[in-house]
């Protein structure tokens, strides 16, 4: 899916939480690196519709929210920063009821993740109540039941935040490949640099701006730049 957003601003009372914002997004891994309070997360909301879009317009393919939202939101994936799981229910039980309202049965799905679940060491969970996860295993339980209906828009805002070191790398490495062998078009928040890997692509976003939009190899060329960490210094000292 492609997703184009042109001229959005956002404000909430007089504070510019977006300030013209123009992105486009294809299929692969986007990276948003911003820092705290950049305006990543009003970004997925506008984005998701949770926020209503009062300036400038984002299109999916070509439509818009407003015009064609079931059909829009029945493609999209989205890990949001708090958990949204039931923590009274097991890991099954939370899988079957987001299938359910996709209109997927609980087998047909479990079936088209089983080789994620597997990967994510999920499986022999799968009669596990969340509340007895820790913080990981639940957000790979997240990660594994927003691809239950195949989207083909993925939004992860700050997936790994407060992750033990070997679910995040888990994370990345599984979110890395789907956007790499299926036509999926997955946006990432970030605050990490080191969640950045040369052959993404890149959106630096501060204070409500996008100061560089490009494949990270490009930009770390064009600015001349060994890493992504020096990249955000330069940019930074550049844009503000
Ligand atoms: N509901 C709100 N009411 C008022 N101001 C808000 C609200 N939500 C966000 N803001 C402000 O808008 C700006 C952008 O916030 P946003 O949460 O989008 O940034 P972020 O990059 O996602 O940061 P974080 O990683 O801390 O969530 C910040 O200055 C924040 O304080």
């Amino acid at each position: 899916m492609e997703i184009a957003v042109q001229a959005v601003s956002h404000q909430y009372g007089g504070h510019h939480a977006l300030d013209n914002i123009n992105l486009c997004l294809k299929p692969g891994l986007t990276m948003l690196l911003g820092p705290n309070g950049a305006g990543k997360s009003t970004l997925f909301a506008l984005i998701t519709g949770l926020q209503k879009l009062t300036q400038g317009s984002i299109t999916f393919d070509g439509a818009t929210l407003s015009q064609s939202r079931t059909s829009i939101m029945a493609k999209m994936g989205v890990v949001f920063q708090q958990s949204t799981l039931d923590i009274d229910l097991s890991v099954k039980q939370n899988l079957s009821y987001f299938a359910s309202l996709h209109g997927i049965s609980t087998a047909s799905a479990l079936s088209h993740i089983q080789g994620l679940l597997d990967e994510l060491d999920l499986t022999s969970k799968l009669n596990t109540k969340i509340r007895n996860l820790n913080g990981g295993h639940r957000r790979r339980v997240e990660l594994a039941r927003c691809l239950i209906h195949k989207p083909s828009l993925l939004l992860l805002d700050e997936p790994t935040v407060g992750l033990d070191i070997e679910s995040r790398h888990l994370i990345l490495r599984v979110v890395q490949a789907l956007a790499h062998s299926q036509n999926v078009s997955v946006l990432w928040a970030t605050h990490l640099f080191e969640e950045v890997k040369h052959n993404n692509n890149l959106i630096v976003l501060s204070k409500g701006q996008v100061l560089a939009h490009d494949p990270c190899e490009a930009l770390l060329a064009k600015y001349h730049q060994q890493d992504i960490e020096h990249l955000w210094q330069h940019l930074i000292q550049e844009g503000c």
